[in-house]
């Protein structure tokens, strides 16, 4: 039996490829595990996981309450609460039904805790060190109704340690998508594998730290939704080099007004490691106060070297960037696509089309929810419902690899797989930040060998720099680009 620590709030672990498992993967596992004679089932095992690990974490708390729901996710419930009350501990334990009414495996589980003399309340209790959020997990399926609502409000009001089994009653695993109210745990037992839900939308908002226990469970491979995009290895930097070495990017943007944009991508390029950074704004009115280091080459978007070069274009790029998207679409080598440029492709059947025809591992996309939404034709809450699937659709539909940005990062490419971005918090959302972001994988577009690994090291690396940031330094895009 092992447990492992896969991500806090603010950090994740460093991770090798991590996959993560849809619903219906896990129901397949769970379904191909075959029962041993003799040795406990699946739900035994995780009741005495989930009762060590709760007291692992809650090591002097005496009154738990188990909070549990009709399926087989309160069956796990009453299985923790049989080991709790054996080590001593007071369980108050609620059924949201009659545990007659129970799937075969829960009603098992019923069963024995009644033989071990266990009390099944109807009612939350009116108070409790801790709960134990056994009511609802990858069976959720609609807003919670009563009782499970009042008892998650109740829940949440408490603000007592709270500690999820699989999932936080109300979020949905596949999708990380939440159905109100949803509990806030403390932190979440993810079983048999962790879920995509878990690591994006509203997911890591509502887990508190994420733990993984297997229950001796494998997965092959056929049954990995997609998978946590794993801990970059260094590029070594061989001592025999010089500044051709490092890839030429070119950023295209910064129309009036915006220059600024342009200039956080070119200094994040910069301080990325690339060769050689030039800087063609679409517009040079107005640019005294902007900052821009001398290491960084100036030239107008039509006096551009094509050679070798990897163009960042859109970067506060406004109308004016649509005019010279058709010529880099062409011709870039390797070609990230930020903000309005991506804008540009959305309403020009032409523009997109051309990025249809470039090869996906030479190009990047970059859109945040509303941009996807324009990109794909539908509404922001659409790509929000299912940031896995929008991914996935942008990759397929215009033949390139993707950063759908938000909380949990989507990177996806055609045929492959999508990851989940496990760095990065909350103190990203703010302007400017997109802009390094699009620098950045512009760098490491030129250096690595495919888009794919350019995009995942790119996440990884922009997020971890703002889990690693000072507590009390006020995160700005200026300031996280001195720190690549
Ligand atoms: N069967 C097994 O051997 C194992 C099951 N496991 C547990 O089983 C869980 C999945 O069990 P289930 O498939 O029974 O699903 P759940 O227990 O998550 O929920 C299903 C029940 O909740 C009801 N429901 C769904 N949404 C609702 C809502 N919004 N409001 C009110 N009721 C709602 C359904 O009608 C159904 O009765 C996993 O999350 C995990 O905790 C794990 O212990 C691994 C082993
Ligand atoms: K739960």
């Amino acid at each position: 039996m092992s447990f492992e620590w896969i991500a806090s709030h603010q950090s994740a672990k460093p991770t090798t490829e991590i996959p993560l498992l849809s619903s219906a993967d896990i129901r397949a596992i769970e379904a191909s595990t075959e029962p041993i004679i003799g040795q406990p089932g699946l739900m035994e095992q995780a009741g005495l996981a989930i009762a060590r690990w709760v007291l692992a974490q809650a090591p002097h708390a005496h009154f738990f309450w188990i909070a549990c729901g009709n399926g087989n996710n309160g069956g796990d419930g009453a299985e923790a609460a049989i080991h709790l009350h054996r080590w001593g501990k007071t369980v108050y334990v609620s059924a949201v039904k009659s545990p007659k009414s129970a799937p075969a495996d829960a009603s098992r589980a019923w069963t024995r805790l009644v033989a071990e003399g266990i009390a099944v309340h109807h009612e939350a209790p009116d108070s409790w060190d801790v709960c134990i959020d056994a009511l609802l997990g990858i069976g959720l399926q609609r807003h919670p109704e009563p009782p499970y609502a009042e008892w998650i409000k109740r829940i949440n009001q408490a603000a007592k340690p709270t500690f999820a089994i699989d999932v936080p009653s109300g979020l949905d695993a596949d999708t990380g998508s939440t159905f109100e109210p949803v509990v806030q745990a403390s932190a979440t037992l993810s079983l048999v594998g962790l879920k995509p839900g878990l690591f994006t939308h509203q997911g890591r908002d509502v887990c508190g730290d994420i733990w993984l226990h297997k229950l001796g469970t494998e997965s092959t491979t056929e049954h990995i939704r997609c998978t946590l995009n794993p801990t970059p290895k260094p590029l070594p930097r061989p001592h025999a080099s010089h500044k051709g070495s490092f890839g030429d990017v070119a950023i295209v943007g910064g129309a009036l007004g915006m220059q600024g944009a342009a200039v956080l991508a070119a200094c994040a390029a910069l301080h990325a490691g690339a060769g050689r950074v030039f800087l063609a704004f679409l517009n040079s009115e107005g640019l005294q106060g902007v900052g821009i280091p001398p290491d960084i080459m100036l030239r107008s978007p039509d006096t551009l070297p094509h050679q070798g070069l990897t163009v960042v274009a859109g970067c506060g790029g406004e109308h004016d960037i649509g005019h010279h998207l058709p010529h880099w679409l062409e011709l870039a080598e390797r070609l990230v696509i930020d903000a309005d440029a991506l804008n540009a492709i959305a309403i020009r059947p032409d523009l997109a089309q051309a990025l249809v025809q470039r090869r996906a591992d030479t190009t990047v996309i970059t859109p945040h929810p509303l941009e996807a939404a324009r990109l794909l034709g539908c509404k922001t809450t659409q790509i929000q419902a299912n940031r896995l699937d929008a991914a996935q659709r942008l990759a397929e539909t215009f033949q390139c690899t993707v950063i759908l940005k938000g909380s949990g990062s989507v990177i996806a490419a055609p045929g492959r797989k999508p990851r989940i971005n496990p760095t990065g918090n909350g103190r990203l959302a703010i302007g400017g930040t997109g802009d390094v972001l699009a620098g950045l994988t512009g760098t490491l577009l030129s250096q690595r060998s495919t888009a794919w690994e350019a995009a995942s090291e790119s996440c990884y690396i922009h997020g971890l720099l703002a889990d690693q940031w000072p507590q009390q330094t006020t995160l700005t895009a200026s300031r996280l680009i001195e720190h690549l």
